[in-house]
């Protein structure tokens, strides 16, 4: 029976989950561990892939349209035995025999959810319904990524898991954070009515290499305008906060909550809180000392601070980050400078 631990209480139902593949059974052939991963030519699930396909036992397939994400990200694996692509938009149904699925598929950065919001809340929406499908059909677990927008413009500070949020329903974030919440209600339903085995993460802002450069979110804006010698655009007031993850730490995150035993949701994401300003000046000292930084207009509905509370991380999955943003700003920069052809001075 499957335990889920929500809003900090101990839930259960009393459906057993869909039966896997008779392949799981099988007694004289034992196959490899099938994964759909689902946008995974995005920037955090094509590293999920790399360490996933680590693992000798796994068989990765990627389903991804390349709205934000590119062939590009996973190069190294194309042609590889173990590997699989396929060119598929999330709205649609998709028929493959897997036992676990991560469902990452949706525009992450504000500037690519808000381009065409309905699509945005179709992925997160039809998207979500159609992997729920799918986890239902061939007895897989199944993670969502969701996200720290949850908690909108959060009242409490620091979040945790328990806290409901503040979220303006009709705001022009909300095709991105209503969708999430959606499709966190849908994963509880489904595990509640069909017993479908859930994993909910609530991402907090994270970076790394192969974000887009144009990508449009913090980190990669300020790392490109300081590479490029371009001023730093600090949206006003520049005091909000946001609290910044390295991708290798969040990967990890998301493997132990796949492996683990707790539905979740469960924050993950790095404390370490820092305002827009002191970000800026971070990247400021450690790329370019003589680049300007310039105060511009922000956009509605900035939620003001956040900073996850990661005890249910710490407690439940054993995990913690270990990467600090001044050492992985720099892994960021290298990687970067390759792309823009950039060479340190
Ligand atoms: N990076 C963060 O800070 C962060 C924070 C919170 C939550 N998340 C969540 O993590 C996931 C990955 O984010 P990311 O930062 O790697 O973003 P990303 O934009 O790099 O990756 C998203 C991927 O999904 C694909 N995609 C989008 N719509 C699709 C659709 N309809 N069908 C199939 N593929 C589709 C894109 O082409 C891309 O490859 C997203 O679900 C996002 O909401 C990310
Ligand atoms: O972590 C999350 O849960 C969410 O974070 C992000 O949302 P946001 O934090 O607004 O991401 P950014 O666009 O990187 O903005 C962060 C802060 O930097 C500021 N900013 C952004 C860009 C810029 O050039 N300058 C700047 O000061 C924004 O005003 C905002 O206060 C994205 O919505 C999602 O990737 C993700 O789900």
């Amino acid at each position: 029976m499957a335990t889920a631990s929500s809003n900090g209480e101990q839930k259960t139902t009393s459906k057993p989950p869909p039966l896997p593949s008779p392949l799981r059974f099988s007694k004289f052939y034992q196959s490899n561990m099938r994964i759909l991963v689902t946008g995974g030519a995005g920037f955090i699930g094509s590293h999920l892939v790399d360490k996933l396909m680590e693992n000798e036992k796994n068989e990765v397939i990627v389903a991804d349209n390349y709205f934000t994400g590119s062939k590009d990200n996973l190069k190294k694996w194309i042609g590889h035995p173990r590997f699989e692509l396929i060119r598929h938009d999330v709205t649609q149904p998709l028929l493959v025999e897997v036992d676990q699925i991560y469902h990452l598929a949706c525009p992450a950065s504000p500037i690519f959810y808000k381009y065409n919001p309905v699509k945005t809340i179709k992925t997160n929406v039809i998207g979500t319904l159609n992997m729920l499908g799918l986890a239902k059909r061939v007895g897989a677990r199944i993670l969502l990524t969701s996200t720290s927008e949850v908690y909108g413009d959060p009242l409490i500070h620091p979040q945790p898991e328990t806290y409901w949020g503040n979220v303006n329903p009709i705001g022009v974030r909300s095709c991105y954070d209503e969708g999430k919440r959606v499709a966190e209600t849908l994963m509880f339903d489904y595990h509640r009515q069909h017993g479908i085995e859930i994993r909910i993460a609530r991402i907090f802002n994270t970076y790394g290499p192969r974000m887009n450069i144009d990508d449009g979110r913090v980190v990669s804006n300020f790392i490109a305008q300081a590479l490029r010698g371009e001023s730093l655009t600090v949206q006003k007031p520049g005091t909000q906060t946001r609290s910044f993850c390295y991708v290798s730490d969040m990967v990890d995150g998301l493997i132990r909550l796949m492996e683990g035993e707790h539905t979740g949701p469960i924050n993950i994401g790095n404390p370490g809180e820092f305002t827009m300003v002191e970000l800026a000046e971070t990247v400021k000292e450690l790329i370019k000392p003589d680049v300007e930084i310039n105060m511009v207009e922000n956009t509605p509905d900035d939620p003001r601070q956040r900073k996850p509370d990661i005890t249910k991380a710490k407690e439940l999955l054993g995990w913690e980050p270990k990467v600090k943003l001044r050492d992985g700003l720099p892994l960021m920069e290298e990687d970067f400078r390759l792309r823009l052809g950039i060479s340190k001075e």
